[in-house]
């Protein structure tokens, strides 16, 4: 993991032997992304506004992994609606008052906060001599916030948010560090869009018997009783303190994608389906809700608590099954 003070550059010479990773940063301001380019074609895309990861192809490039609206905003207007917004340090609606997140929006300001590109990773596990995968590092400290974020969550702390690609995976590691002299609480999530073909044919499974809030049904407790979520409506689902890492989408019975947990106990499962997706200005088409599904991992349930200097560190693998 990359620390503060060591950070890379942003320019890190490539391998003269194997063929390498492509690393460009195009754009400029908060529309600035990097990409990054595997030899055998498979991509990702990460915009500097938010962190957000915009495009994940696998298969040589061929097989896009996850839903973004064609109206997403990716000007850093507003949080890009699809592909991987990163939530910290609040989950949802803070609590209402009194809480130390209470000022701050739904789903916190990593989403819309510019990062800053660390630099793409040297390091022979991360960069492979086959040239086979790439990890990019980007940061966000309390100097990067605007004042409005700065003023509603005013704590000293440090993000690094790793995003390696690999032939036929993604991963996503989020490092957080307490950089000042007071303890606090923060919650994160990876918000996953994943990009399916028809939601009525895709089923969830590996959260038998986890326990969950059901944020449709006045945020009730359910017991999962069946193998499989499946969706057929709206579904807003926090699933807590799941004991096994791994949940798996699949299409027609077809695993499609594995999302592997790293010291993340928790997962929402969300679709908006017809009624919600239409109230979203930036969600198109209108029949997205049917072409994605969000498997989003995080310690969301309760708050994670960091002491002067402390480190928590938790992220996902997500493995296309193509
Ligand atoms: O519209 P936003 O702020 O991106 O949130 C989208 C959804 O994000 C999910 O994580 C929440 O569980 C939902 O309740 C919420 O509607």
């Amino acid at each position: 993991m990359v620390d503060r003070a060591n950070r890379p550059s942003a320019l890190n010479a490539p391998s003269a032997a194997a063929p390498a990773p492509q690393v460009e940063i195009t754009g400029s301001g908060t529309s600035s992304k990097v990409t990054a380019t595997l030899p055998s074609g498979e991509s990702v895309e990460v915009l500097l506004y938010g962190a957000t990861v915009i495009s994940w192809k696998s298969n040589g490039g061929k097989a896009e992994n996850l839903w973004l609206s064609e109206k997403a905003a990716l000007d850093g207007s507003k949080a890009v609606r699809g592909g991987i917004p990163v939530v910290f340090p609040v989950f949802g609606p803070p609590p209402k008052s009194g809480h130390p997140t209470s000022a701050l929006p739904q789903h916190g300001f990593a989403r819309t906060s510019r990062w800053e590109f660390l630099g793409k990773a040297t390091s022979e596990d991360a960069l492979d001599a086959a040239g086979s995968s790439v990890k990019l590092d980007f940061g966000l400290y309390s100097s990067n916030l605007s004042p409005e974020a700065r003023t509603a969550w005013p704590l000293d702390f440090g993000l690094v948010y790793s995003v390696t690609l690999s032939k036929d995976s993604l991963q996503t590691v989020m490092n957080v560090r307490n950089e000042g002299d007071h303890s606090f609480e923060f919650q994160m999530l990876l918000h996953t869009y994943l990009k399916v073909k028809d939601i009525s044919k895709v089923s969830i499974s590996g959260l038998l018997g986890v326990d969950y809030v059901d944020k449709v049904l006045n945020a009730t407790t359910h017991k999962q009783s069946d193998a499989s979520v499946t969706i057929t409506g709206e579904v807003d689902r926090v699933y807590a303190s799941i004991p096994q890492d791994t949940t798996t989408v699949l299409e027609s019975g077809t695993p499609r994608f594995d999302v592997v947990r790293d010291n993340l106990q928790d997962t929402v499962v969300w679709n908006p389906w017809k009624e919600k997706a239409a109230a979203m200005g930036d969600f198109s088409p209108d029949i997205g809700f049917t072409e994605m599904v969000c498997v989003e991992v995080g310690a969301v349930n309760g708050w994670q608590k960091l002491d002067k200097g402390e480190v928590f560190e938790g992220g996902q693998t997500i493995k296309s099954l193509l």
